[in-house]
């Protein structure tokens, strides 16, 4: 795909990446962020299980990368991400980006490429409260990456790649940390007043 022109760049407002551990409550918030605010959300894990589906030669590989609780190619996730925002450029009010980035280097090539985020969401949650709750929704979900093994890898990768993203962007402070411990709509509330604090 093309690079972002300077007229998609200008139309790419409110970046926001919601970076966090797995099973932390991300999707659940986002599913409340679009409601309220109307923004484009765009989950990177979302993205790469549809071209899972799709059956592709480019999905095979992917999905045996997942199984294992790995990271995917950088390039492959960012392009996707790109493709999507591109396609929404015109009439979208902002991008919620959820997933993303996983390591430092995902954010930085989302920089170079697409352009610095506005806020970064971050919900802190204990190990012991990711485990159980992604424990309990594979037991419903059919995802091949909700079992005990993958669980414990994806945390251990959390750690190790991920939360070093998190001190990469408070050095710019645009980080806004939010508790897990509570309701979901405990949680939305410190959601919606970090987002409103961007008006
Ligand atoms: N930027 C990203 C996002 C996702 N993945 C791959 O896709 C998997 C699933 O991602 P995601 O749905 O974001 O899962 P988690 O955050 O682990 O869990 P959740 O659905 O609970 O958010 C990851 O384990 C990883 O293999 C990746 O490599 N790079
Ligand atoms: N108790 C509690 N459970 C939650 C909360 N948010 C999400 N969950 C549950 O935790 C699991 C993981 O949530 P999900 O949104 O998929 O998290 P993600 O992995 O970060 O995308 C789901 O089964 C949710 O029902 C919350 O605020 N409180
Ligand atoms: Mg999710």
């Amino acid at each position: 795909i093309p690079p972002l022109d300077r007229c998609h760049c200008n139309k790419i407002i409110n970046v926001i990446h919601f970076t966090c551990g797995p099973g932390s409550g991300k999707g659940t918030q986002c599913e409340k962020v679009v409601a309220k605010y109307g923004f484009t959300h765009l989950s990177s894990g979302d993205l790469l299980r549809a071209e899972v589906s799709s059956g592709s030669e480019r999905g095979k590989q992917l999905a045996a990368i997942m199984e294992k609780g790995e990271l995917v190619p950088l390039d492959t996730v960012l392009d996707m991400i790109k493709e999507a925002m591109i396609a929404k450029a015109d009439t979208s009010k902002g991008f919620l980006i959820d997933g993303y980035p996983r390591e430092v280097r995902q954010g930085e090539e989302f920089e170079k490429k697409i352009g610095a985020p506005s806020l970064l969401l971050y919900i802190d949650a204990k190990a012991e409260t990711m485990v159980k709750r992604l424990m309990k929704r594979g037991e419903t979900s059919g995802r091949t990456d909700d079992n005990e093994e993958t669980i414990k890898k994806r945390l251990d990768l959390y750690y190790k790649a991920t939360e070093p993203v998190i001190a990469f962007y408070e050095g710019r402070g645009i980080v806004r940390k939010i508790d897990s411990e509570g309701s979901v709509d405990q949680v939305f509330s410190q959601v919606a007043k970090a987002i409103d604090s961007l008006k």
